[in-house]
Formats: structure tokens, C-alpha cells, sequence
């Protein structure tokens, strides 16, 4: 013990020089010792435990080195500025020079941190727009990150996304939290867990259960369309309103809850958390382990306590009344079914089962919201469009609104037809979200992909690719329909839900929600842009926020003279 003591009194000792080299040696060591680790996953720990050396290291010198309280305060504070240059300087050599990444192009910055997509994001939050012009400068394939890759290719389609490809979910995934038994399904990593979890999911939007929310949605397009016609003729902020929509849908098809958002005209309170953190998040999330730790620190979180205590409430709420005889009625009572029932696929732990009820919510509405809007947006600006659509909805039911039906609006595949073209040129998630590869790498045309690499083909842009799209940025529904052959459709990349094992479970209910709300509007109302309106800054302003954020859209409807 007593030559411990000498030893580490002889260490603390030493001169500057000394103590520098050695801890930015060490620094190099520590950097070589876990770069085979995803470091990002204990960043919070280590941060944690670093603040703990930091001050061990303070007292230590005190105590034994002989130092005062300032002199200690200084030597540990050399010791840590040291350690860190070795550190981020054997990082950013390993990065540019040796990393299995090292011969994809992009930014120099892009190459040494994850910061830097952040600094992009954070310039506009419009990363889609940056990755756009990396393309244009790099090609292809690039480098978006230290280990981050972007492919601008359709033959990386199905091998990143497709039901037969290999990748998993990225680190980005992490973000929330490392422990698989804590966090929703939209962030579970491991693919075993996440199959046997997305059963329970599955069922909350079978045939039969989609059945019970149509008449629930068609009542709240009722509301909206009452809306409407009490706001005729006047400005109405359709990005606002389309929100309302699709939250009052999620609130009574997710929950069973009224969110109210329709006949007060005003955003729910908890759902007003959320939003006001969407762009702080595009910014954060660029950086995956930032929000992990961030969101460790007590408080950080508090924009969104309503919307965790609402989500929260509303389960318990529904657990104090279970019926385990009744067919559920909305998605979160599904999942607590496969709960209460024990069931293989059920939420792992109550954590998880409030992470998946938010997912309900924000995955449901901001997407079927962002979509909605999107499609009124068309409509107004392709009057021609409209009338078609209008067209062909009245000839589905001659009688007009009292008419309505869900059967014969399925039958006008010209909605689907409009929706899909507005999911191409302005898909709900803009870019989505990054994967893995498997440890032997893909291999993308010509180019190696090397294994855990984190790889993305951003939707948007593959979307609106002349070389796999004819009149690529132009509005076209009827590629989807009569000119389905001609424009060469089916052999192009579209993906607004994604594909294989991690697409969007919830298709089918955003397709029914949109249906209906559109061929409602289409039969009670001609869409305008409101006087003023341009329609320009919605166009080609959006933000992204994983999911997008829309600027304002003010339209105009009137009702329709149907004589
Ligand atoms: C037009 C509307 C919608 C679009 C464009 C859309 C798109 C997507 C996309 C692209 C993904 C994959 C995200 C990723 O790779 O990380 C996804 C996942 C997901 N979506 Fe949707 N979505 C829509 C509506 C809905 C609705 C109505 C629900 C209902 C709750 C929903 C629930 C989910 C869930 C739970 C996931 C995560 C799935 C998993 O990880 O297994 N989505 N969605």
C-alpha cells in the first residue's frame, strides 16, 4: 500500500511534459481499447464516470500528491485536456485515414464527427436538403458520417430495406436508451425481439380490427367537414388543420380518447409539448448517442411531460376498467391485451409499453397529417387534378354526401392515385431511417459496402431520381394509374413506408384515414389557395424532424354548386 502511494506520489509529481504525454498516451490507448465497441450506447456512463475521475483524481492529489486545492485543480485539468487531444486526435486519424469508410466521398467534416450533419441540420433543420447537395458534389455514395453512408441507387433498395435484406436498425436506433426491455418497437434493435413484438402490433391493424376504426374516422372527417363549411370561403391553415384531423383519428383509434382537437380548433396541450421540440430533435437526433445522454439528465426532458404523463394516464386508466372478454377497440388496448395475456409479442415492460403508446400517437398522426396536407396542397395547385378526382368521386356516389361509402370510395382508385404521388414527391419521413449492414458488408453495384456500417437511401431523393422516374418533380397521379406502364412505375424505387421487416405497420390505417377524409372533402368542397397564398413556401420549405414539419398552408374551400 505504502509503495502504491510513493508511486502515485512520484506520478503526481512529475513535470508538465510528462504528465501531458502520458495521459494524451493513454488517451490514444483508451481510443484503440474500444473502437471495436458501439461506444455510443455507454456515452452517458462514461461521461459520467469521467466527471467522477475528473474529481477522484482532484482529491487524490490532494490527499496523497501533496498538491493544494488550485494546484491539484490545475494538474487534473491538464491531465483531462491531455487525455482528450489523444483521444479525439487518434479518433479523427483513425477516421480519415484507417476507418473501413475511409474510401467513400464526402465533407471532410462529415468524415470526422456526427456533429457536423448536426451543424447541417441545424443551419435550416432541412438535412434532407443538405444530403441533396452532397449528392450533387460527391455522387452517389456518400460519406455522411464517420461511419454513415447515403446511396442514391434503386438496386439498394431491397437490399437495405427489402423483406430479404440482412441489415438491422442503426445506431441511430439507440438513441433513446439501450435497454431493448425499456423502449418502443419503432426502437428495438435486436431483430428477434422486434419480430416477436411486431405480432402484437399486427393485430391492432388486421382487416378486422380496421374495420371497428372506420366509422370512428368517418366521424371525425363529419367534424372536419362541418369545419370546413362553417370556415367557407375563409383563409384556414390546412397544415394546422390537417394535424387537428389526424390526431383526433390517432387519439380515438390509438387510445380511445377524444383529443378534441377538431371542434375547439385548438392543438391539445400535450400534444402542443411535442411540437414545440420537433426541431430541437431534427437537430439532436443527428447525433445518436446526444439525445441518450441528454435525455438522462433529470429534467431535460420537461416539454414533453404532459404528453409522457397523458400517455401514461391513459393506460393506466384502461388497465383499472380491462375487459378482457371485449374485442379491443383501438391500438393500445391491443398491446395491453398482449400484455395482460402474457403473450410473447407483448410489450416487455411497462416502460415499453408507454414508449410504444407514444409511438401510436406521434407515428399515426404527424405522418397521416403531413400527407394530408400535402395532398391539399396538389389539389389546389393542379385545379385540373381536382376535378378529375371530384369526378370520378361523383360517379362512385351520384348521391353525393349522403351517399358516402367506405366500400365505393375504395373503389376510386384515383384517390389512391393522388396519395401516391403526393407521397413520392413529399414523402412523410424525408429521408428514413438508417441501417445497419450485416458484418460481411453489401455489396451496392460496384461499390463494398463494409459491415456495421450505417447505410441510407433517403426516400425523398430517390423518389424524384430522373433516372428512375420520367418527369421526375412534376405531379403525375396517373403514373400510378393509366400511365402506370408507360412511365415505368412498377420498376421504380418507392418507398413512403418503407419495406420489409421494419415498414410501417400502420399503412392500411393511414391509407383508410386519407380516403376517407380526401373523398369527403372532394364531394362537399372545390380547394383554393386562399388570396395570398402561394402555396410556394410549403412547397419548398419543410423541415426535417425525422418525421416533417410543415410551414403553413392557408386554403380555401368552398362548397361545391354539384349542379
Ligand atoms: C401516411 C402515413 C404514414 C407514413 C408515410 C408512414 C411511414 C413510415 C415509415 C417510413 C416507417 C419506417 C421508419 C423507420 O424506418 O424508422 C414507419 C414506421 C412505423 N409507423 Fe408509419 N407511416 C404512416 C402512418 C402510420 C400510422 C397511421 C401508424 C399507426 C400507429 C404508424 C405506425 C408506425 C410504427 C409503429 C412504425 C415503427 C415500425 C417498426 O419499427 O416496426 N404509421 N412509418
Amino acid at each position: 500500500m505504502t509503495s502504491l502511494m510513493d508511486a502515485f506520489k512520484g506520478v503526481a509529481q512529475a513535470d508538465v511534459s510528462h504528465t501531458a504525454g502520458a495521459a494524451a498516451l493513454l488517451g490514444v490507448l483508451f481510443h484503440l481499447s474500444i473502437r471495436k465497441i458501439e461506444f455510443e450506447l455507454i456515452m452517458y456512463h462514461f461521461m459520467a464516470a469521467s466527471a467522477i475521475a475528473f474529481f477522484g483524481l482532484i482529491y487524490a492529489l490532494v490527499e496523497v500528491g501533496e498538491y493544494g486545492v488550485l494546484g491539484a485543480f490545475a494538474k487534473a485539468s491538464l491531465f483531462a485536456t491531455s487525455f482528450n487531444a489523444g483521444l479525439l486526435t487518434s479518433i479523427g486519424i483513425y477516421r480519415l485515414v484507417f476507418h473501413r469508410c475511409r474510401r467513400f466521398p464526402g465533407p471532410l467534416g462529415a468524415k470526422l464527427t456526427r456533429f457536423y450533419a448536426a451543424s447541417q441540420s441545424a443551419k435550416n433543420v432541412q438535412y434532407y436538403k443538405e444530403l441533396r447537395k452532397m449528392h450533387e458534389t460527391y455522387g452517389d455514395f456518400v460519406r455522411s458520417g464517420p461511419r454513415e453512408v447515403s446511396i442514391l441507387r434503386k438496386s439498394a433498395v431491397p437490399i437495405v430495406y427489402g423483406p430479404n435484406s440482412e441489415c438491422l436498425k442503426s445506431t441511430w436506433y439507440g438513441q433513446t436508451g439501450n435497454d431493448p426491455k425499456k423502449c418502443s418497437i419503432h426502437m428495438t434493435r435486436d431483430f428477434n425481439d422486434h419480430r416477436i413484438r411486431r405480432r402484437a402490433w399486427d393485430r391492432g391493424f388486421a382487416i378486422k380490427a380496421l374495420a371497428t376504426y372506420e366509422p370512428r374516422i368517418k366521424a371525425k372527417a363529419d367534424i372536419f367537414m362541418d369545419q370546413l363549411r362553417k370556415n367557407a370561403g375563409k383563409p384556414m391553415d390546412m397544415t394546422a388543420w390537417a394535424m387537428f384531423f389526424s390526431f383526433d383519428v390517432m387519439g380515438e383509434v390509438g387510445f380511445g380518447k377524444d383529443f378534441n382537437n377538431l371542434v375547439s380548433g385548438v392543438e391539445h396541450p400535450a400534444i402542443k409539448g411535442v411540437h414545440a421540440h420537433m426541431t430541437m430533435l431534427g437537430i439532436l437526433s443527428m447525433v445518436p448517442w446526444l439525445l441518450n445522454v441528454l435525455s438522462s439528465i433529470p429534467g431535460a426532458a420537461a416539454g414533453y411531460s404532459e404528453f409522457f404523463s397523458f400517455c401514461a394516464n391513459e393506460i393506466k386508466a384502461k388497465q383499472k376498467t380491462w375487459d378482457g372478454e371485449k374485442y379491443p377497440q383501438d391500438i393500445v388496448s391491443w398491446l395491453l391485451k398482449a400484455v395482460n395475456e402474457k403473450d410473447v409479442s407483448a410489450s416487455p415492460s411497462s416502460v415499453a409499453l408507454e414508449d410504444d403508446s407514444r409511438v401510436v400517437i406521434i407515428a399515426g398522426s404527424e405522418t397521416t397529417a403531413t400527407t394530408l396536407a400535402s395532398v391539399l396542397f396538389y389539389l389546389a395547385k393542379y385545379p385540373e387534378k381536382q376535378k378529375k378526382l371530384q369526378q370520378f368521386v361523383d360517379l362512385a356516389m351520384p348521391g353525393g354526401f349522403s351517399e358516402w361509402n367506405y366500400e365505393k370510395v375504395k373503389s376510386v382508385t384515383y384517390i389512391d392515385d393522388v396519395i401516391n404521388e403526393s407521397l413520392r414527391l413529399k414523402p412523410a419521413l424525408l429521408n428514413g431511417g438508417p441501417r445497419e449492414t450485416p458484418a460481411k458488408g453489401i455489396q451496392i453495384d460496384e461499390m463494398y459496402i463494409p459491415g456495421s456500417t450505417n447505410v441510407l437511401v433517403p426516400i425523398q431523393l430517390i423518389h424524384k431520381d430522373p433516372r428512375y422516374w420520367q418527369q421526375s418533380e412534376e405531379f403525375i397521379p396517373e403514373r400510378f394509374g393509366e400511365k402506370r406502364a408507360d412511365m415505368g412505375t412498377d420498376k421504380a424505387p418507392f418507398l413512403p413506408f418503407s419495406l420489409g421487416a421494419y415498414s410501417c405497420p400502420g399503412k392500411n390505417l393511414a391509407q383508410l384515414s386519407l380516403r376517407i377524409s380526401i373523398s369527403s372533402i372532394a364531394q362537399n368542397f372545390d380547394v383554393s389557395f386562399a388570396p395570398g397564398e402561394t402555396g410556394e413556401n410549403f412547397d419548398k420549405e419543410a423541415l426535417d424532424t425525422f418525421t416533417t414539419t410543415l410551414p403553413p398552408l392557408q386554403l380555401q374551400f368552398t362548397p361545391r354548386n354539384r349542379d
